[in-house]
């Protein structure tokens, strides 16, 4: 959802340093349940062995495996993977409500493997929240105390709590149900609760885990909306699990995909529909409507030798169902220009191919 250049669609190398402008850094990170979980990291015959292998060998679940990417402040950054691919064990270890066996992660600067409890707290209280898939609510209280919640906790006084409470209440669109309790409230509106409650501590992170699956198709295009408005109104940075492709492609600026706890590929949306890593991601991204996903920095092609270059001028990141009729009504091919280099055009051809594909 923010402007993003493309990139390689190739996982991020472990060695690769964090730059400095980055909200979250992993780097080599593991999750191993199981006896003598710790030798699986180090070992680097057992690190490399697919996951039933390595259970059947030592009894050890490799539930995430070591991955490595980073995460730029604003940027809504997808997990996104079939159930047991490890995306939520993976969200829990960030801040480690799960403690990871090996690797590193950094929020905002901060090295969570070496903080300590009071540290962890802290960072919980106030960098990161969460929003989970079952709301978490407190079922005796108001909507607008469990919003003040955190806030409590954090021993902010009454009035500024409320008034916050208040604040983010109306943020989300659920102003007149304050008073209201959970259950009186459907499910899109209790997820309405739980993202107020997440916002109300002024977080630098958010991480969702798999918000809206337990609701209605509509409802959660609703939800889905309502994240991207609140993106966009106080671009917090974001990480959001889902199993969803089109949620992924929806919401996500860069999208990680995980199989068996291991990262696949990461990469924009249209990296992943337009130079898929291997067979599980084209898979994966077949039935995408490649029109709604590529830009034409995907699909121009230079331009031949006679071509006469007097089409109309569109930028390399147009997506194109937004060229299609630019395209199609002009006599001659259209220039993709950035920065008033000419790039290549796109032709008739070339956007029917990805139309028809669609
Ligand atoms: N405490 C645990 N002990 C042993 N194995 C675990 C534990 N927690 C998770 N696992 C296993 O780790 C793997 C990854 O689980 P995880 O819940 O992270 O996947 P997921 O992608 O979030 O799946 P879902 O979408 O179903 O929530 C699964 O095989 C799961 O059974």
């Amino acid at each position: 959802m923010t402007a993003t250049t493309a990139r390689s669609g190739t996982p991020e190398r472990a060695d690769d340093l964090p730059s400095a402008d980055v909200d979250i850094s992993v780097r080599n990170l593991w999750k191993v349940f199981g006896p003598k979980a710790d030798r699986v990291p180090t070992d680097p015959e057992l690190a490399a062995l697919p996951r039933t292998e390595l259970k059947e060998k030592t009894g050890c679940l490799a539930a995430v495996c070591d991955l490595s990417f980073d995460v730029e402040p604003g940027q809504v950054f997808v997990v996104m993977g079939l159930s047991g691919s490890g995306k939520s064990t993976l969200v829990r270890c960030l801040t480690r409500l799960i403690e990871p066996t090996a690797g590193e992660v950094l929020i905002q600067g901060r090295n969570i493997r070496e903080a300590d409890e009071k540290a962890l707290r802290e960072l919980r209280r106030h960098q990161v929240s969460m929003v989970f898939q079952h709301f978490g609510l407190l079922p005796h209280r108001r909507v607008i105390d469990n919003v003040a919640y955190g806030l409590e906790i954090r021993g902010e006084k009454k009035t500024d709590r409320l008034a916050r409470a208040h604040e983010v209440i109306e943020l989300v669109g659920l102003k007149g149900f304050e008073n209201s309790l959970p259950r009186q409230l459907s499910g899109g509106m209790q997820q309405r609760v739980g993202l107020a409650r997440a916002l109300a501590g002024d977080p630098g992170v958010l991480l969702f885990d798999e918000p809206f699956s337990a609701l209605d198709p509509l409802i959660r295009r609703d939800m889905q909306n309502e994240v991207i408005r609140l993106h966009r109104e106080v671009g917090k940075t974001m990480v959001f699990i889902t199993h969803d492709l089109s949620e992924a492609l929806k919401l996500g600026d860069r999208i990680l995909i995980m199989r068996d706890g291991r990262q696949v590929q990461v990469g924009t949306g249209a990296e992943l529909v337009g130079a898929p890593a291997d067979d599980y991601v084209r898979d994966f991204v077949q039935e995408v409507p490649k029109a709604n996903v590529l830009t034409l920095r995907w699909i121009m092609r230079p331009p031949a030798a006679d071509e006469v270059l007097d089409g109309p001028e569109l930028d390399p990141d147009v997506l194109v169902k937004d060229a299609v009729r630019a395209v199609l009504e002009a006599t001659a091919p259209v220039r993709v220009v950035e920065s008033g280099e000419l790039l290549g055009v796109v032709g008739d051809a070339e956007v029917l191919g990805v139309v028809a594909e669609s």
